[in-house]
C-alpha cells in the first residue's frame, strides 16, 4: 500500500479536504485564487458549491480529480472499491468525440479505464443510453445531435464508468432554460438510483437547492467556505413539487443572502483590478 492509499483509508469521510489553497504565477508575487478550504464529502452525499464568478470553484474541483495540484495543505479521498475509478468528470461545455458514434463515446470511460467487461459493459452502456433518452441515436455521431443531447452523452458516459465520485462543474449551464429543467430532473433520478458521491459546481441556486444534499458557499477570491447549508427537502425530488414548497423557497433566498454580498465583492475587486491596469 502507497502512503497515499494509506492515507486515504483514513479519511473519515468520502474525501477530506484540509488548509488547502492555490496560488498562481511566480512565488514571489503569486496571485492566491484559493483557500485555505477545509471541507469534508460524505460517501454518497450530493453536494453543491456556490460562489462568485472567479473564486475558484473549477480549480478546487480540478484538484479533486487530480488535474492540478493544491499549493498547500492536502486532499484525500477514500477509494473503497478498486474496481471502479476513484472520479469522473462532466463540464460544461460537453466534451463527445466527434468521429465516434454515440454508443462508442458512452463506451469510450470504460474503455480508457481498462474496465471493458464485453456483454456486462455493453449492457451498462446500453442501460444509460436508455436512461438518458439516447438509445435510438445509438448509431448517430455527435453533430446529428443537439447541445442538450451531447450533455446527456456525456452523463450516459460517466455514469456508465460507475465512478465512487462524480465531479460535474456547471454541466448544464450551457443548455436552454426547458433542456436544463429536464435535465436537472433527470440527474435527480439517475442519482437517486445509484447514489454515488456527487460533488456539482453550479451558479443556480435554486439549482444547487433542487438537487443537493447540502449546498456550500464560497466566498469571493481567494475563495473559501463561508457557509454550508444542510438541505431537508424529501427524496425521491419532483422538480415541479420540490419548486412549489415554501422550504424550496426560503434555502434559495437564505444562500443569495449570503452568496449576494459576495458576488458584490467580487465585482468591487474586479474593478480595482481593471483600474490599476489602467494606470
Ligand atoms: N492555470 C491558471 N493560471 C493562472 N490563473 C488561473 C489558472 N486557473 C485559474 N486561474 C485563476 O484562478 C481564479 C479562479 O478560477 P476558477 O476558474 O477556478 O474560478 P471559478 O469560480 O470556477 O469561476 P467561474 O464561476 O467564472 O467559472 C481566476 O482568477 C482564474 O483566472
Amino acid at each position: 500500500m502507497s502512503a497515499a492509499d494509506a492515507l486515504a483509508d483514513q479519511v473519515p469521510g468520502k474525501l477530506e479536504v484540509k488548509d488547502v489553497s492555490r496560488t498562481f504565477g511566480p512565488s514571489s508575487r503569486g496571485f492566491m485564487a484559493l483557500g485555505p478550504i477545509e471541507l469534508t464529502v460524505a460517501s454518497g452525499e450530493f453536494l453543491c458549491i456556490v460562489g462568485p464568478s472567479g473564486c475558484g470553484k473549477s480549480t478546487l474541483l480540478r484538484m479533486f480529480a487530480g488535474l492540478d495540484s493544491p499549493s498547500t495543505g492536502s486532499i484525500a479521498i477514500r477509494h473503497e472499491d478498486r474496481t471502479r475509478p476513484m472520479t469522473a468528470m462532466i463540464f460544461q461545455q460537453e466534451s463527445v468525440f466527434p468521429w465516434l458514434t454515440v454508443e462508442e463515446n458512452a463506451a469510450y470511460g470504460l474503455k480508457a479505464t481498462r474496465n471493458w467487461k464485453g456483454a456486462e459493459s455493453q449492457d451498462r452502456v446500453d442501460y444509460f443510453l436508455k436512461k438518458t433518452g439516447l438509445y435510438s441515436f445509438r448509431k448517430f455521431r455527435p453533430d446529428q445531435l443537439s447541445g442538450g443531447m451531447k450533455q446527456r452523452l456525456s452523463i450516459a458516459r460517466a455514469f456508465a464508468t460507475n465512478p465512487e465520485i462524480l465531479l460535474m462543474d456547471e454541466p448544464f449551464a450551457a443548455l436552454d432554460e426547458q433542456n436544463k429543467l429536464l435535465m436537472q430532473q433527470e440527474l435527480a433520478s439517475l442519482w437517486e438510483e445509484f447514489r454515488s458521491t456527487v460533488i456539482f459546481i453550479t451558479h443556480g441556486l435554486d439549482e444547487a437547492v433542487l438537487l443537493g444534499d447540502r449546498v456550500v458557499v464560497m466566498s469571493s477570491a481567494p475563495g473559501r467556505l463561508i457557509h454550508s447549508m444542510q438541505i431537508d427537502l424529501p427524496r425521491p425530488r419532483h422538480s415541479a413539487e420540490i419548486r412549489r414548497m415554501p422550504e424550496f423557497a426560503r434555502y434559495t433566498s437564505e444562500l443569495w443572502d449570503i452568496l449576494g454580498q459576495e458576488v458584490l465583492e467580487a465585482r468591487r475587486q474586479e474593478t480595482r483590478r481593471i483600474e490599476r491596469q489602467a494606470h
